[in-house]
Formats: structure tokens, C-alpha cells, sequence
């Protein structure tokens, strides 16, 4: 069947199987993947449908394969477009509650032939069977070995939980306000942060036109927490700064503030974000890998480039894009770029190194290799951290799996703080 001859609702399925390719095949992220992959569907319903089918799929990837796998009589190639169809057809029915009739017709367009006779087949049978996925959804088996092994079986299971409970809001004040708190209502877990409820609509929020918030998960907020107010005309270097979370915490902290970043787009919404809460920074096109300052920093911040495995919650792809290669090459980035990072710091001054990972290569192994002379590691006090985080034995800020669970969570992160001495 062509395109033109789809079926209602066929178009959404279509284009939440383009996401799923896009994410699995091509290794995008799903919000980068959507403009192409939903370009056909005019209806932004549509859209977020597509985007909803092929979210929910990643979040319950493993045991929808765990489920294809126990009714199809030999095995189907992780990329087999009869796979991907399943996918997109049980998730529907077992999880977001298409009618099972529904969930197939609509998907069935999607395969020709014989591929489409084994995945009605397929379909039918696990729904004759009456199989369920489970709840909480199951990791991918790589990725809760690795966890349990770097963060304990609980902090494992927990991520579970996480990936099930959509994530709540958290917003960082531009300024101390107990009026603007009581406002927004939620919950306060540190001075200048409000909790909402997931799926809070932000735009209308008070004080979202004045600028007085940005969104910002408190776990993020926690590096320029550790970097603190400026001292009379301390300077800040914000290297890897856009979308621009920290760089305004900085640039609202008094530091006078230099932003860096290898994307013009990245920078510009960093620029936007600036102006929408009437924050001031010099900003910077520029590889960080090279680029030097004219002057040493009080602080230089290089909130680098990751895996980004500690968003998962609010970006369940980020656990399937994650291969050990990825991650090993990042995590090399992250090596090099902070010994640079360490030629800006003034004597005196701080260097801070965070990353959004939950991999122990993307955070504690490369702080433990830093050594770049002159510096000391300056460690996190539990006194300087919100209630229900503390530092490790090596001084670092780790934030697991787990982390302000009864609280709605935390995503994963990683700090280490170093002093230079001379
Ligand atoms: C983790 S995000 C930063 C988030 C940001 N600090 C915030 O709080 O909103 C990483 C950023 O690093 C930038 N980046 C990646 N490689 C870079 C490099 N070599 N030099 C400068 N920026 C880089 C990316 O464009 C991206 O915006």
C-alpha cells in the first residue's frame, strides 16, 4: 500500500516508526529526529501522538522485545522492520490504551507480504495470551548491569521507577521569592527551586513572561550551586554553556560571566534565554577545546559534553544511544577538554566539572585521572548540598539512581571541584 492509500491514523504510526529508526538506527536523539520524521503529519496531534508512541516504546524497549521474541518462531534481526512494527503496535495496545483492533489495523500498512502475515500473527497471538508488560519497565540488560555494578542493585531498580513515573518540573528562581514561591505553589527543595507536578504547562506559570524562573532539574542546578554568589567582580567562564541553565545561574549570581559554545543554534537559544529573564554574559561561537581566554577566570565551569545516560527519565532514548564506544569517546572528550579548561583557571580560582552521565568513565574515572599540576580537589561538603544529597568519599558530588525518590527524583549527575594553587 502507498502512502496516499494510508488508513486514518496510519500516518502517526508511520511516522513514530521514522523516530524509532531514527533512534535506534541512526543514533538521534527523539526531539531531533521529529521534524523530518513527522513532516508528513500536518495536525500537531499527530505529531505528539507519533511522539508519544515511539517515547513509550523506548521506555518499554526491552520487554517488548522480550515479548515479540516469545511468539515469533525464529529470531527477528534487532532492525527487522517487522520488529519495529511490533513495537509500535503493542506498545499502543499494553500501554497506552489503543484498542487492540486499533492498534493493528493502524500498523499492519506499515509492512508488506509475508512480514506482515508473521507480525498480524505475532500480534494476535500475544494478545490472545493475554501478556502484559511489566511495571516497572525492565532496563536494557546492558545498562542495569552497569549501573548495579557502578551504583548498587537499589540505585539499579530505582532507575526503573524512574523510567516509569513521568518526571516532575523543577524550576530555578532568578531571585530568592517567597511571594513568587507561594505563587507557583509546588514544593521548595533548595533556596531559589520550585517542584511541580510532571506535565505542568510552564508557559503559563506566573512570572514566565518577566523572566523570574527558567526550568531546570535541581540535580543541573547543582554545579553553579557549588560555585556559589561572585565576589566583588569575579569573573566566570561557562565553557559548553548552551542551552544556558548554569550560565544564567552564574550571570544572576553576580559572576561577570563568559559563555562558550561549538553551536551557533545552541548559543542563540542561550542568548534567548538570557534576555527572556534579563540576564547579562559575553557570549562565545567557540570549540573549547582550543579557544583560550584573554584573562584567567575566578571559576571556570565545563559542564561537558556526555552520554546524557542521567536524563533518562525525560529521555528514555538516551539509554539505547549509549553504547560503550559512545561513551568511551565521550568520555575522552571530557579529558582532554578539561586539562584545557585547567589553562583558564587564575591561581586561586576554582575549576568545576559535571556531567549529566550515570557512568562512572563520564565522571569519577576522568576526575580521578585530572592531573594537571597545581590544583587540589576542593571537596563538596553535605553542608553546601540540598537535603537528600551528599558527597562521596573522594570529595565528588554523585547523584544515583534513587536520589530524592519519595520526593519525585532526581536526574543523574556527576561534580568534582578542584582548587588551583599555583
Ligand atoms: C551538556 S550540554 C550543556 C548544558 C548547559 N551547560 C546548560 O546548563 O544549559 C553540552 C553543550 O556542549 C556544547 N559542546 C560540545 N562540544 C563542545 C566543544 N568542543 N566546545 C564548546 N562547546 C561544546 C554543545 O553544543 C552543548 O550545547
Amino acid at each position: 500500500m502507498t502512502k496516499q492509500d494510508d488508513p486514518p491514523g496510519t500516518p502517526a504510526r508511520r511516522a513514530a516508526m521514522r523516530l524509532l529508526d531514527a533512534v535506534l538506527r541512526k543514533g538521534l536523539p527523539l526531539e531531533a529526529a521529529m521534524a523530518s520524521a513527522t513532516a508528513e503529519l500536518d495536525r500537531a496531534d499527530d505529531r505528539g501522538f507519533a511522539h508519544a508512541i515511539a517515547a513509550e516504546a523506548l521506555r518499554r524497549l526491552p520487554d517488548l522485545d522480550a515479548l515479540i521474541d516469545s511468539a515469533t518462531p525464529k529470531p527477528m534481526p534487532d532492525d527487522a522492520k517487522p520488529r519495529f512494527a511490533l513495537r509500535i503496535a503493542l506498545v499502543q495496545a499494553l500501554a497506552l490504551n489503543t484498542p487492540a483492533h486499533a492498534a493493528i489495523a493502524t500498523v499492519l500498512p506499515l509492512v508488506d507480504g509475508g512480514p506482515r502475515r508473521l507480525v498480524h500473527g505475532v500480534f494476535g497471538t500475544l494478545i490472545r495470551r493475554g501478556d502484559r508488560l511489566p511495571d516497572p519497565p525492565h532496563l536494557p540488560v546492558a545498562v542495569g548491569i552497569r549501573w548495579a555494578r557502578a551504583w548498587g542493585d537499589a540505585a539499579a531498580e530505582a532507575a526503573r521507577y524512574g523510567i516509569a513515573q513521568p518526571a516532575p518540573i523543577d524550576l530555578t528562581l532568578k531571585v530568592d521569592d517567597a511571594a513568587l514561591v507561594a505563587e507557583l505553589g509546588g514544593v521548595t527543595l533548595a533556596p531559589r527551586h520550585v517542584r511541580l507536578p510532571a506535565g505542568t504547562a510552564v508557559e503559563e506559570l506566573p512570572g514566565y513572561g518577566e523572566g523570574r524562573w527558567w526550568v531546570q532539574d535541581i540535580a543541573a542546578s547543582l554545579p553553579a550551586r557549588l560555585i556559589g554568589a561572585a565576589p566583588a567582580g569575579g569573573t566566570a567562564i561557562d565553557l559548553c554553556a548552551a542551552p544556558g541553565g548554569k550560565t544564567m545561574q552564574l550571570a544572576t549570581a553576580g559572576w561577570d560571566t563568559t559563555a562558550i559554545d561549538l553551536s551557533r543554534t545552541r548559543l542563540g537559544r542561550l542568548m534567548e534565554n538570557m534576555d527572556r529573564v534579563g540576564a547579562k554574559a559575553r557570549m562565545i561561537v567557540a570549540n573549547a577545546a582550543v579557544w583560550s581566554p584573554d584573562a584567567a577566570a575566578d571559576v571556570v565551569l565545563l559542564d561537558a559534553p556526555c552520554s546524557a545516560t542521567g536524563i533518562f527519565r525525560r529521555h528514555p532514548e538516551v539509554l539505547h544511544r549509549a553504547r560503550p564506544r559512545v561513551i568511551k569517546e565521550l568520555a575522552e572528550q571530557q579529558a582532554q577538554l578539561l586539562a584545557h579548561a585547567a589553562t583558564m583557571v587564575r591561581p586561586g580560582g576554582r575549576l568545576v566539572y559535571a556531567t549529566c552521565s550515570l557512568e562512572r568513565s563520564e565522571g569519577e574515572e576522568v576526575a580521578d585521572a585530572f592531573a594537571v599540576p597545581g590544583y587540589a580537589i576542593d571537596p563538596v561538603r553535605v553542608d553546601e548540598l540540598p537535603h537528600g544529597f551528599a558527597p562521596d568519599a573522594a570529595g565528588y558530588l554523585r547523584v544515583p539512581p534513587g536520589t530524592l525518590a519519595e520526593a519525585g527524583g532526581a536526574d543523574g549527575f556527576f561534580v568534582a571541584r578542584w582548587r588551583r594553587e599555583a
